[in-house]
């Protein structure tokens, strides 16, 4: 099932400083992909960690699929593994000790999903993200775009309602990148998960995006 994100008029105030998201409101349509666009700075990456729950917002309120996940003026803060999202971070994420199927495979371990299911599931999202050849590979052998596929693999195998990315090709050369951003758009709308996707690149945003917001 793919999800609509709801953000109302959210609110983050750190300890210090001014706040860095300050009645911020948008809203991604089940299936679509937003891109947030800004300068270094201007609070995407918080907006992300407060939608995954990784952070508490101190304003406003954050729904997926019609159920609120943060409203602290409603003393709501659903725990993030409890929101049944995908997240891909800048860095790749990746566990370097493992083959590339163990790391994709790795999310499934705690779910009551059976080994053949399983098995199933990690050659799908392999095979989505162009790595079907590589299951049995040492990450560290691999690129830095094929390790930021695993990465995608490994967030997208138990199908998530939402995805979130986090500036997922800025650590590639610019060839890679161009490459990666291309296929990142194909992958996502065939498997029709809904997408908030940061960045600071405007040429990223707007291959990528369904629509985009500053
Ligand atoms: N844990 C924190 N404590 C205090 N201030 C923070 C914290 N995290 C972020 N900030 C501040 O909040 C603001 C927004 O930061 P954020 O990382 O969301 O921006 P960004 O747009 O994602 O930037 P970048 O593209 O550089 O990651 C910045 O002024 C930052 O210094």
């Amino acid at each position: 099932m793919t999800a609509t994100l709801e953000v109302t008029e959210l609110r983050k105030q750190f300890a210090v400083g001014r706040p860095a998201i300050d009645g911020v409101s948008f809203s991604v349509p089940a299936g679509e992909i937003v891109v947030l666009l800004g300068p270094s700075g201007c609070g995407k990456t918080t907006t992300l960690r407060c939608v995954a729950g990784l952070e508490h917002p101190t304003g406003g309120e954050i729904s997926i699929s019609g159920r609120v996940v943060s409203s602290p003026a409603r003393g709501v803060q659903v725990a993030p593994r409890s929101r049944d999202l995908g997240m891909v971070f800048q860095s790749y994420a990746v566990w370097p000790h493992m083959t590339v199927r163990q790391n994709v495979i790795y999310p499934l371990k705690h779910r009551k999903i059976s080994r053949t299911e399983a098995n199933r599931m990690v050659e799908e999202a392999l095979t989505l993200v162009g790595l079907s050849e590589y299951g049995d590979r040492p990450v560290v052998a691999l690129s830095g775009g094929q390790m930021q596929r695993v990465a995608l693999a490994r967030s997208m195998v138990y199908r998530p309602q939402l995805l979130l990315l986090d500036e997922p090709l800025s650590n590639l050369d610019a060839k890679l990148r161009l490459r990666l951003r291309d296929d990142l758009r194909v992958i996502l709308k065939q498997t029709g998960m809904t997408a908030l996707y940061v960045t600071h690149d405007q040429a990223e945003a707007v291959v990528l995006g369904d629509r985009s917001r500053q």
